[in-house]
């Protein structure tokens, strides 16, 4: 293994899956609500959103293109390592690409998650899965599973915010030149419950973590956006795919709820800024460009949407970053942990109960608890 990388010899690019065909949808969308109490219309909407478009998500074209990204900036920059790709909700499953690199002689892997929030959804679920995945192949009694590390978030890092300041400021100047001051910035993400929301993050923090991240986010982008405009524009952040029973309280305010009433104030155009994705999957094409642009529409405001870190090369720069950055940390040497705005870098491990499961504690790797 190349010595900036010691003791690591694997990536493991960890995903939520899609569906690729129409006749993956149902079982793609049973994995992803098993156990979750998703009342049945709500899928049977959600089902709706992937037909429309043909029954195939684009998350797993865009982890591919990633992967291969990731894979050309390691080996130019002289890193050789193998870099592999597994889901939590669909093919390649997580067990089977854990599978494959324990017959390929993996011994110990980084894993970077497209998830860059502390949250239950965003955070321990994908630790939990971690978890399953190893018991299973370790279950096969072919030798041991590779020990995997998880990179820490990385909401804060130059490598996501750079790209989506940038994003920031071409959504803006895709606005009519009149209404562009007076544009409303409108930084999006997915909702979650409310009591997720609490319990997101190091516990002894105080929790709401979820929140405080993404409100960093887009400060640290309004600040940056005016000092390369010399305008601070007006700002909040508001939620889109809300799911779940009625009764149960989630972030708010939605997208297009909170469209109708700055229509009602006066305002004339506004940017949506995805801060929550990293890649233009189903959230982004369909709640965003096609829900929330068609309440604009209805509510004739002018409307544009910033793109998402995708494979912007500052992003997939970053991942080689945070993997040399944690490798030292594993050899116990001094390394840079760049990070922009109001918070400090993210712990490398996460501390014990952190991001909790609401609905009770469960095996979870990367981890203290
Ligand atoms: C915080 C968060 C992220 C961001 C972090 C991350 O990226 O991980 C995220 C990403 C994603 N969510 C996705 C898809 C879905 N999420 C669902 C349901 C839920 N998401 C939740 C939260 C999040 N989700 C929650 C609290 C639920 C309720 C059920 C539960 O408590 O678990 C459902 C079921 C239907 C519904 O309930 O809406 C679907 C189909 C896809 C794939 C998109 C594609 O196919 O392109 C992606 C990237
Ligand atoms: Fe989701």
């Amino acid at each position: 293994m190349p010595p900036v990388i010691a003791p690591y010899d694997a990536l493991l690019l960890v995903s939520f899956g899609g569906p690729e065909r129409p006749e993956d949808v149902v079982p793609f969308l049973e994995n992803v609500t098993r156990g979750r109490g998703i009342p049945r219309e709500r899928l049977e909407e959600v089902g709706e959103h992937y037909f429309q478009f043909g029954g195939r998500s684009p998350i797993n074209d865009q982890n591919r293109e990633l992967l291969a990204a990731i894979e050309e900036d390691l080996r130019s920059s002289g890193i050789d390592v193998p870099v592999y790709w597994g889901n939590r909700n669909w093919d390649p499953y997580l067990a089977d690409t854990i599978r494959r690199m324990r017959d390929d002689g993996v011994q110990r892997a980084a894993a970077i998650v497209t998830s860059a929030y502390s949250s239950y959804s965003g955070c321990r679920q994908y630790r939990e899965n971690l978890a399953d995945a190893v018991a299973e192949v370790a279950a096969d009694g072919n030798g041991e599973a590779p020990r995997i590390d998880r990179l820490r978030h990385y909401f804060n890092h130059p490598g996501f915010v750079e790209p989506m300041v940038d994003a920031t400021l071409s959504a803006l100047a895709d606005l009519p030149d009149a209404l562009r001051h007076d544009a409303h910035v409108l930084f999006v993400t997915h909702s979650i419950p409310t009591a997720m929301d609490d319990r997101s993050g190091p516990p002894v923090l105080g929790g709401g973590f979820y929140v405080r991240q993404h409100r960093s986010v887009m400060d640290e982008i309004v600040e940056r956006v005016r000092q390369e405009t010399g305008h601070r524009y007006a700002a909040e952040l508001v939620y889109c795919s809300r799911s779940g029973p009625p009764h149960v309280p989630w972030l708010e305010p939605d997208v297009n709820d909170r469209m109708e009433e700055l229509k009602r104030a006066g305002v004339r155009a506004v940017v949506l800024v995805p801060i929550g994705f990293v890649s233009d999957h189903m959230e982004v094409v369909y709640d965003l460009d096609t829900e929330a642009a068609a309440t604009a529409e209805k509510l004739d405001l002018a409307f544009a949407r910033a793109a998402t870190a995708g494979v912007d090369p500052r992003f997939v720069r970053m991942v080689r970053d945070l993997l040399v950055e944690r490798a030292a940390v594993e050899r116990g040497v001094e390394a840079e942990r760049a990070s922009v705005g109001s918070l400090p870098p993210s712990h490398d491990v996460c501390p014990a109960g952190c991001c909790a499961n609401l609905r009770g504690p469960r095996p979870a790797l990367c981890g203290k608890d």
